[in-house]
């Protein structure tokens, strides 16, 4: 299925050619990659289009930049709440070093590396916007203002991701507001910053530049923080982050934005409460897709919407086997973690169509990427951490399902008293009454992040409670949290 080209180095000077493919991914993002390496590895010869770094979002201004930021902190404060080790963690957090390590996580925003990696396993990479002239073919813009030409024999993967949206407010240009690249980029710690909004990305970032230093205020419009989780996440969430010094205002909404002299603070007008003065804002308020500019419409699909997909991926109102999207572009399941799981689905199924295996789609099959439905795991970074996967209590009776919640103190078990003193936090699984099944789980507490797996297991597994009681966590760890919720379900 491969037919490179003779003369390579011709190939590549031509900037006006024609290159045929059997795939040509667009983004280079985690999920466009992972997709590439994995049509390559099956035999189809992949090429990846990529616009700007190597490595997309996540690695250098979304996940990589923001634990880095997040995990120093979190380390400190684990210190502090173990008599003994208290006392040998009585200094402060050193902001230039913990900022020093965030630019190496995100690798000094170079991309050398996961470009040499792209070369390692056999995937062509070229730079340039691509955009879609019609089926089965590119045309990319390269970064000297030449176009060239893809076309793909088998498929076309649009894996553009999604960038952070921004209300429009009176002011808002005015206030040059942060949105998460800069949160997760910036070089200098504000005195004062404004948070607007009450998501992941919000909460995070309140929690990482109060750490370092920054006098936050977080307004959520909503009643409670994190408002898609469990309600007791929001909750604790926003005790550790009043409890770490940030103001947490709910039911505050931002009105207008006021920044009179280019070098002052920024005033943030908000309705029904006292105005926020700051030196920077952060509006933290949600994505939208990655699909301008990328000619969707030449396939009769509308520029600026997300990317409606079948089980395996491919994109619905597109005739044809031949267009494909993962990753944010499909709005699935916005995580790094999900997106690569549908570019390991969509892989397969590309290969699966290609050479005229048969195609398993059906719940859980190996082309389905069932799990974007009823297990999707995440982990939010704060102090305490909150998990979960699956379903909210809410969610399934939103559902229809006949369930049941049970609840437990996860602080109540040896293991979470050993880890901290004092250690506060909470779980619940949401367990379906018919199949006896968990359908949903969520843990908030330090640490709580290393618990989820076990539930994803258990939830994607659909492991029969019967059969989970036979799971024995060991003694004294804060899974023993398990033993307590089945016990307690149990009765
Ligand atoms: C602050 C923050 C923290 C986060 N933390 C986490 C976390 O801890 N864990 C987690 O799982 N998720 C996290 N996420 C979400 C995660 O970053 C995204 O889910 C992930 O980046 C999605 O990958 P993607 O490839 O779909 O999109 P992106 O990472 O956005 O990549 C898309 C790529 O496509 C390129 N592109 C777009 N259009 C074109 C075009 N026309 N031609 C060529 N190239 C193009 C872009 O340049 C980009 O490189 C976080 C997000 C944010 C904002
Ligand atoms: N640790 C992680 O897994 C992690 C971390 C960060 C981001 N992410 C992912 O990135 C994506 C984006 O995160 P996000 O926090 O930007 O989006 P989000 O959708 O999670 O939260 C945005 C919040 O902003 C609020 N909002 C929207 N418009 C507003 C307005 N005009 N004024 C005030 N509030 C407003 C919404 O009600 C919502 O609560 C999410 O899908 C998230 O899962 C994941």
């Amino acid at each position: 299925m491969t037919d490179r080209p003779a003369d390579t180095d011709a190939y590549h000077a031509d900037a006006t050619d024609t290159g045929t493919f059997d795939v040509v991914v667009i983004g280079a993002g985690p999920p466009g990659e992972n997709l590439a390496e994995r049509t390559q590895a099956a035999g189809l010869r992949t090429v990846l289009v990529e616009r700007a770094l190597v490595g997309g979002e996540c690695s250098y201004w979304a996940c990589m930049p923001s634990k880095a930021l997040l995990r120093p902190p979190a380390a400190l404060a684990a210190a502090r709440a173990v008599p003994g080790a208290r006392a040998a963690a009585h200094g402060s957090l050193a902001v230039d070093e913990v900022l020093a390590s965030r630019n190496a996580f995100a690798s000094g925003w170079q991309d050398d590396g996961q470009v040499s990696w792209l070369a390692s396993v056999g995937v062509e990479l070229v730079r340039g916007q691509g955009r879609l002239t019609g089926p089965r073919t590119v045309v990319v813009t390269t970064p000297e203002g030449s176009e060239r030409r893809l076309v793909a024999r088998q498929a076309v993967a649009l894996c553009t991701g999604s960038r952070a949206t921004l209300p429009e407010l009176p002011g808002m240009a005015e206030a040059r507001p942060w949105s998460s690249r800069e949160a997760t980029s910036a070089g200098q710690v504000p005195d004062r910053l404004a948070v607007v909004g009450g998501g992941v990305v919000g909460v995070e970032m309140a929690a990482a530049w109060r750490a370092l230093g920054a006098r936050v205020t977080l307004l959520a419009r909503g009643p409670r923080l994190l408002p898609r989780w469990e309600p007791f996440a929001g909750e604790l969430v926003a005790e550790g982050l009043a409890r770490s010094g940030v103001e947490v205002r709910t039911g505050a909404s931002v009105s207008a934005l006021r920044r009179p002299d280019e070098a002052g603070p920024v005033v943030l007008d908000v309705s029904g409460g006292n105005a926020v003065i700051a030196d920077e804002v952060l509006f933290a308020t949600g994505r939208r897709a990655g699909t301008e500019n990328l000619g969707l419409d030449a396939v009769g699909l509308t520029p600026g919407d997300w990317l409606d997909t079948d089980e395996t991926l491919r994109v619905r109102g597109v005739p044809g086997d031949w267009l494909y999207a993962v990753g944010d572009v499909t709005h699935r399941a916005m995580l790094t973690h999900q997106g690569k799981y549908q570019a390991r689905i969509a892989a397969a199924a590309i290969a699966a169509r290609a050479g005229g295996a048969p195609v398993d789609d059906g719940p859980w099959g190996r082309h389905a990427a069932t799990a974007d439905q009823r297990a999707v795991p995440q982990v939010v970074f704060t102090d305490p951490e909150a998990a979960s996967v699956g379903s909210t209590l809410e969610q399934a009776e939103a559902a229809g399902l006949r369930v049941r919640a049970v609840d437990y103190d996860l602080g109540s078990v040896a293991g979470a008293l050993l880890y901290a003193e004092g250690y506060r936090g909470r779980a619940r699984i949401v367990v379906d009454l018919d199949r006896e099944v968990l359908v949903g789980a969520t843990f908030v507490g330090s640490g709580a992040g290393e618990l989820l797996h076990a539930a994803t297991v258990a939830v994607a597994g659909e492991v029969p409670i019967a059969r989970l009681w036979h799971a024995v966590p060991s003694f004294p760890t804060m899974s023993e949290i398990w033993l307590r919720l089945l016990e307690t379900y149990r009765g």
